[in-house]
C-alpha cells in the first residue's frame, strides 16, 4: 500500500479463512461470523466497524485465542492458531484493573500471569507510563484515576511485552468526547512510532476513519464483513482533519453502506 505509514501490504500478520462462528444456546443457535476472510497486513492499523451484535468483539476474541471458531481458519504470522497467541496485548472497553494494585502493579500484571520475574521490567513499565503522561502515578492506586487515565493504564499493560499485535474493543467507547479525542491522538502517536500492528474495534465512523488505513465494515443476521474502505489520508491525521472535505468524503461513503444495510433506520 502506498502510504507513510510503513504498512507492508504483501505481508499478512494475521490471516482468517472461512472462518464460522455459531455460538449454541438455550434459545437456539446463533451464527455471530459467517464466511469471514480478512487480511490483517504487518504493521497496518485496521478497524472493525459495524452495528451492535454484528461480531465485532467475537472475531476480536476468537483471534485472541479467547474462543473456538466452528470451522475455517485463522493463521498468525504463518502458524495456524491452536491457542492464544503469545505476541499479543489486549485492551477491553472495561479497563480490568486490579483496584488494589498500585497502577505500576497493573501494569506488571501479566508477567505473573506468564510467571516471568518482573525485575527486568520496571523499568521499561516506567518508561510506558511516562509516554502516556502517567509516569507521577505510578503509585498510585486505579480507583484515584480518571477513566482516561485508567484506560492510558490499561493500554501501557497491553504494551509491556511490546507485542506485535495490538487488539482493542472499544477501548474508548466509555470515554468522555475530548478525553477519547486525546486517546485517538495518543494512540495513533504509539502506533506511528512502534508500527504495531492494530485491530481496533469501534462504533464510531469518524474514529475508525481518523485512525486507521483500512476500516471493515461488518453487517449483522449473520454477523459478516461486508465491505473493506480503504482510508488514504495523509499521515499524521489531526482532529481538524474530521472538518475537511476528504475525511468527510470517506465518513460519507461508509455511511453509505450502513444505509444500503439499512442499519439506519431514523
Ligand atoms: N457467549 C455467547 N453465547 C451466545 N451468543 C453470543 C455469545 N456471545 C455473543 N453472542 C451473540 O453473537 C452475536 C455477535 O456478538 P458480538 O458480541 O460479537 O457482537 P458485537 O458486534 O461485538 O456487538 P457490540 O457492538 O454490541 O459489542 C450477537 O448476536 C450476540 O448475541
Amino acid at each position: 500500500m502506498a502510504d507513510n505509514s510503513g504498512v507492508q501490504a504483501a505481508d499478512a500478520l494475521v490471516k482468517l479463512r472461512s472462518v464460522y462462528k455459531t455460538y449454541q444456546s438455550e434459545r437456539g443457535n446463533v451464527l455471530a461470523l459467517e464466511n469471514v476472510n480478512l487480511d490483517i497486513r504487518q504493521g497496518e492499523f485496521l478497524s472493525l466497524l459495524g452495528p451492535s451484535g454484528c461480531g465485532k468483539s467475537t472475531l476480536l476474541r476468537c483471534l485472541a485465542g479467547l474462543e473456538r471458531i466452528s470451522s475455517g481458519e485463522v493463521w498468525v504470522r504463518g502458524n495456524e492458531l491452536a491457542g492464544p497467541p503469545e505476541d499479543l496485548g489486549i485492551v477491553f472497553q472495561r479497563d480490568m484493573l486490579l483496584d488494589w494494585r498500585t497502577v505500576l502493579d497493573n501494569v506488571l500484571l501479566p508477567l505473573e500471569f506468564l510467571r516471568r520475574p518482573t525485575k527486568g521490567y520496571v523499568e521499561p513499565a516506567l518508561k510506558l507510563l511516562e509516554t502516556f503522561g502517567l509516569r507521577r502515578s505510578a503509585d498510585r492506586y486505579p480507583w484515584e484515576l480518571s477513566g482516561g487515565m485508567r484506560q492510558r493504564v490499561a493500554i501501557c499493560r497491553a504494551l509491556l511485552s511490546d507485542p506485535a499485535l495490538l487488539l482493542m474493543d472499544e477501548p474508548f467507547g466509555a470515554l468522555d468526547a475530548i478525553t477519547r479525542d486525546n486517546l485517538n491522538i495518543e494512540l495513533q502517536r504509539i502506533w506511528t512510532q512502534t508500527h504495531k500492528t492494530i485491530l481496533f474495534i469501534t462504533h464510531s465512523i469518524s474514529e475508525a476513519i481518523l485512525l486507521s488505513n483500512r476500516v471493515a465494515v461488518m453487517a449483522r443476521d449473520p454477523g459478516r464483513i461486508e465491505e473493506i474502505v480503504e482510508v488514504d489520508l495523509p499521515w499524521p491525521r489531526t482532529l481538524a482533519m474530521r472538518e475537511t472535505p476528504e475525511f468527510i468524503h470517506h465518513a460519507a461513503a461508509v455511511r453509505k453502506i450502513f444505509e444500503r444495510l439499512g442499519a439506519f433506520t431514523g
